[in-house]
C-alpha cells in the first residue's frame, strides 16, 4: 500500500536559505510521526510542503500516492498551522459549518461534526460565542475542530498543543488518542516531548534543514540505550564526572545520571561508583525522547554535516 506521506529527497529554498534540505521519510496509513526539532529547524516548511501549500524547489512530496497540492488530495487532509487562521467576527459553530462546507461537508452533516468536536474538547458552551470573544487556548481548540471537521484522513498538526493549559492539554491528546485507533494518520510537530512519546510510532528529527535522526520511537530509544547510567548512592558522587567514558553528568545529593560514551562504559563508571561511594542502586537505562533531542541537537551537539551514520536496527542517525 503507497503510505500516507512521503517525501523524497524534498528541498524549500527561501532567498539562498534551504530551510528543507533534502528531506526523505514516509508515514505508513495509520501511522503517527512526529517531527522534532528546534525553532527555525525547518518543521513547518516541511509540513506546508506537505500540505501543499508550498511546492518542493527539488525532490517530491506525495500524499496518498497524489501530488499533495491536488484539490482532491487536499479535501483529504486536515492542517492545523501554527498561526491562527479564523474567522474571528464569525460564530463558532457558523466558522466550523463554514470551512466544512468547503471541503465538500453537507451543511447538516458539518454542523453536527463541529458540534460533536466541540463536546468532545469541551467547548459545546462556546458553540455561539463570536471567535474574538474567547481565550487563545480555546481559540486553540476551535482551529483544531477547524482541521476536524471534514473528517480527513491525515492529520498535519504543527505545535497542536501551543496556548493550552494542562486540562486542555489532556483532552487534546484524548483526542488525538481516538483519531489514532480510528485509523487516522498523523504528522504533527511539537516541543512536548511527552507528546511525541506517548503518541506517535514513529520519529524524525530535524536540524537546519535536515532529518539528522528518524525511525521508530522504540528503536531510536533503543539506539540510544546502554548511553545512560542512573546511580542512587550514599555519599559525594561529583567526581563521577571525571570517570572515563562519562560524557556529561547530572549530579545532585543521593542520585546521578551519567551520560556514557557507549554501552561499555557503563561497567567502569559502576566500579569507580563502588569504591568510593556505598551503591544502593545502579541501572542502565534508555533516555527519554527529549534526552535522545538534547543529545542529538542540543547545545553541543554536532551540526548536521558532522554526523556519521550510526543505525541500530531500524533508527538511523542521517548522514549527509
Ligand atoms: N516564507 C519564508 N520566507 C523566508 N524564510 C522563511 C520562510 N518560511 C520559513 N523561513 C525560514 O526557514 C527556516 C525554517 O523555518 P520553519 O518555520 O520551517 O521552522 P520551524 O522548525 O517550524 O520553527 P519553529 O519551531 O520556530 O516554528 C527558518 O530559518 C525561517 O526563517
Amino acid at each position: 500500500m503507497t503510505p500516507a506521506i512521503s517525501l523524497r529527497g524534498a528541498t524549500k529554498v527561501f532567498a539562498s536559505r534551504r530551510a528543507v534540505d533534502a528531506v526523505s521519510f514516509e508515514v505508513r496509513r495509520g501511522g503517527a510521526t512526529a517531527l522534532l526539532g528546534r525553532n527555525g529547524a525547518g518543521k513547518t516548511t516541511t509540513m506546508r510542503l506537505v500540505t501543499g501549500i508550498l511546492r518542493p524547489d527539488e525532490g517530491a512530496v506525495e500524499v496518498l500516492g497524489g501530488r499533495s497540492d491536488s484539490v482532491a488530495i487536499r479535501d483529504r487532509v486536515g492542517y492545523l498551522p501554527e498561526e491562527r487562521g479564523l474567522y474571528k467576527q464569525m460564530e463558532v459553530v457558523e466558522h466550523l459549518a463554514f470551512l466544512g462546507e468547503l471541503k465538500g461537508v453537507r451543511p447538516r452533516r458539518a454542523r453536527e461534526r463541529a458540534a460533536r468536536l466541540l463536546r468532545s474538547l469541551e467547548l459545546e458552551h462556546a458553540a455561539r460565542a463570536r471567535i474574538e470573544t474567547l481565550s487563545k487556548g480555546n481559540q486553540q481548540k476551535v482551529q483544531l475542530c477547524g482541521a476536524l471537521v471534514h473528517d480527513p484522513e491525515i492529520l498535519v498538526l504543527d505545535e497542536p498543543m501551543s496556548g493550552l493549559d494542562p486540562v486542555n492539554a489532556v483532552l487534546v491528546k484524548r483526542l488525538f488518542g481516538e483519531l489514532r485507533a480510528a485509523g487516522k494518520t498523523l504528522l504533527l510537530s511539537t516541543h512536548v516531548m511527552p507528546l511525541a512519546e506517548s503518541l506517535a510510532d514513529h520519529v524524525v528529527v530535524v536540524d537546519r534543514g535536515r532529518v539528522v535522526l528518524s525511525g521508530p520511537v522504540g528503536e531510536v530509544k533503543a539506539s540510544f540505550a546502554g548511553n545512560t547510567a542512573r546511580i542512587e548512592f550514599d555519599g559525594d558522587g561529583t567526581f563521577l564526572l571525571g570517570v572515563d567514558g562519562v560524557v556529561s553528568a547530572r549530579i545532585e545529593p543521593g542520585v546521578a545520571e551519567l551520560v556514557l560514551r557507549d554501552a561499555g562504559d557503563a561497567q567502569r563508571a559502576l566500579s569507580a561508583a563502588l569504591s568510593r561511594l556505598r551503591v544502593r542502586r545502579f541501572e542502565v537505562s534508555s533516555p527519554s525522547l527529549g534526552e535522545i533531542f538534547s543529545r542529538v541537537v542540543g547545545e553541543g551537539a554536532p551540526p548536521p554535516l558532522a554526523h556519521r551514520p550510526r543505525a541500530a536496527r531500524g533508527a538511523a542517525l542521517e548522514a549527509p
